[in-house]
């Protein structure tokens, strides 16, 4: 089994700096790392890339052959990719054996909740190559100086979410920064966990002619409300911590932390084995004591691990689950 990260969110948000802080980060605690840049737009990069996809296809060539603008451009670049997933499998190929893959993607946010071809690219590798991927979408943490940029944020998050369909991580980038926009409204956790987005309302402008903006900006709360799937943590690329605690939710999220059997030892007790913090005990966690005859007396823990923002479910005993209640009837 492969495990890796999809590196997705607009433009600016980090994308490039954290595939090269990240494979950095991953290669101290001993895993190989393998960064495939999709980017076609990526210039200059910062990290040494196994695959590049202008090696296969080069936005200005596009741009210059269809006459079209660097979207545009951008779109056709990954419909091309998508008719020609033969070249980047049989790129990848050599790589599953002991590889982490970081895929570095676009930035255009419209190719993840709205075209269908960078979404098609990622299925098709995942079921060919066996691949357990999460994908982990960056989001400036400077949107939470402002309470519309930030619910446009979270709105850009649950479109990404429900488009996607994968492991699914939420990050607030660069938040080493984020005290150089002043002073935010609420306390950080307000906007990681996304509990009541109600006092929201009274930090927008309350000018009489603003009051539809104050409704519709109420109604998509309620929307995000109501999916109650969006949450985010926080990342500062230079620190070490920081980018530790992400690489633990993110093992969790793809399963790494459970198969990750080829990982040396040095790894696995930096960090999977490493005392679980707290966003662990956001999954809700049953217990179930089952009495199946007089004399068996059957305690299950079930550990039903389920975050809405990571998307992820562990039904490892649930068939020893099942076998029990046949056996119980
Ligand atoms: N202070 C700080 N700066 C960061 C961090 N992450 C990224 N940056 C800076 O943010 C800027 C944009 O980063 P990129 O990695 O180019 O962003 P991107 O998402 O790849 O941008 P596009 O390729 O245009 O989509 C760069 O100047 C980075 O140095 C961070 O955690 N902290």
């Amino acid at each position: 089994m492969v495990f890796g990260q999809v590196v997705i969110g607009p433009p600016g948000s980090g994308k490039t700096t954290y595939c090269n802080g990240m494979s950095q980060f991953l290669q101290l605690v001993g895993r190989k790392v393998a960064v495939i840049n999709l980017d076609p737009a990526n210039d200059s990069l910062p990290y040494d890339c196994v695959i590049n996809i202008e090696d296969l296809i080069k936005l200005s060539d596009v741009m210059a052959e269809h006459s079209l603008g660097p979207n545009g451009g951008l779109i056709f670049c990954m419909d091309y990719l998508e008719k020609n997933i033969d070249w980047l499998e049989s790129k990848l190929k050599p790589l599953l054996k002991d590889h982490y893959l970081l895929f570095d993607f676009p930035g255009q946010v419209e190719l993840f909740f709205l075209h269908e071809n960078a979404k098609k690219v990622i299925m098709k590798l995942i079921k060919k190559l066996n691949l357990r991927l999460t994908a982990v979408h960056l989001v400036d943490a400077h949107l939470c100086s402002d309470p519309g940029k930030y619910v446009s944020a979270l709105l850009l998050s649950l479109s990404t979410m429900l488009h996607m369909e994968l492991p699914h991580v939420n990050v607030l980038s660069k938040i080493d920064l984020i005290e150089n926009y002043g002073k935010l409204d609420f306390n950080l956790d307000f906007y990681t966990d996304v509990l009541d987005l109600s006092y929201l309302q009274c930090h927008l402008d309350q000018d009489p002619r603003y009051a539809k903006y104050r409704k519709l900006t109420k109604e998509l709360c309620e929307v995000i409300e109501n999916y109650s799937l969006v949450n985010f943590t926080t990342l500062d690329i230079q620190d070490k911590e920081s980018v530790g605690n992400l690489v633990k939710l993110i093992d969790k999220t793809n399963g790494y932390i459970f198969a990750g059997i080829d990982a040396s030892a040095v790894e696995f007790s930096k960090i999977a084995v490493g005392p679980v913090d707290w966003e662990y005990y956001r999954y809700p966690f049953f217990t179930l004591n089952l009495l199946s005859s007089p004399v068996m007396f059957f305690r299950i823990n079930f550990f039903f691990h389920m975050s809405f923002c990571n998307q992820y479910y562990s039904f490892s005993i649930l068939e020893e689950f099942l076998l029990l209640i046949c056996s119980w009837n």
